[in-house]
């Protein structure tokens, strides 16, 4: 599949408007509806909404989830801003330990972790930050593991048609800790490789190699 800065662009931003949730024939969800949804919630737990201290709960976990699913209403030209450069260079950009915080959609429970994002131009970079900011992007959303590392992979090999992308991910997620199977400490990775990490052993292999070197400082 060949990609065009637009045409990512443009899935990204048709992904926005979660066409896959809200029909047509869906009245529209105020926030006063989540509010009201919220406080059934807690009804249903056998908490009292209008003690003290649950009084403004619905609202804050309205706020709390939107800021939580903002992803939805970014878009990959918006953020941005024209940070894509024409330069020569040709050897590997990775990004590594970027924090990770993102829900899983089948509890709406947090995935807690940190992506490696690694590229090989072919001549145009992108503004390091922008790296961070398109997981974050992806992140808020409600997402599986998998998913989240194959957009992020696919926004980056759209943006730079570089010679290869590999992306990934550990994380824990809080269904598999907090509740469910319980299992604290359990860490699932997934990859996602383009291009020349994925035709090529030895490259793939110089990435990994690179993931795994701990630095030797912290910011
Ligand atoms: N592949 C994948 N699975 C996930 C992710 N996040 C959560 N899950 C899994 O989604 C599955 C949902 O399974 P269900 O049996 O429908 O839900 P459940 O009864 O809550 O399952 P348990 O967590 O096993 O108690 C579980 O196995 C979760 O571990 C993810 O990012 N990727
Ligand atoms: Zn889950």
């Amino acid at each position: 599949m060949t990609y065009t800065e637009s045409s990512i662009i443009k899935s990204a931003n048709q992904n926005n408007s979660l066409p896959n949730l809200i029909t047509e024939s869906q009245p529209p969800v105020t926030e006063a509806d989540m509010i009201q949804a919220v406080r059934t919630l807690l009804l249903g737990l056998g908490e009292n909404p209008d003690r003290e201290g649950l009084k403004d709960t619905p609202k804050r976990v309205v706020k709390a989830l939107k800021f939580l699913t903002s992803g939805y209403g970014q878009s990959l030209d918006e953020l941005l801003n024209g940070a894509v450069f024409h330069e020569n260079a040709n050897e590997m950009v990775l990004v590594r330990d970027i924090d990770l915080f993102s829900s899983c959609e089948h509890h709406i429970l947090p995935i807690l972790g940190r992506a490696h994002v690694a590229y090989i131009p072919n001549g145009k970079v992108i503004g390091l930050s922008k790296i961070a900011r398109i997981c974050e992007m992806y992140a808020r959303r409600l997402q599986v593991q998998e998913r989240l590392t194959a957009q992020i992979a696919d926004a980056l090999q759209g943006l730079l048609q570089p010679q290869g992308v590999a992306v990934v991910i550990e994380a824990t997620h809080m269904c598999m800790v907090m509740r469910g199977v319980q299992k604290p400490g359990s860490w699932t990775s997934t990859s996602a490789l383009r291009g020349v990490f994925n035709d090529d052993a030895k490259t793939r292999q110089e990435f990994m190699n690179l993931i795994q070197h701990r630095p030797t400082f912290n910011s």
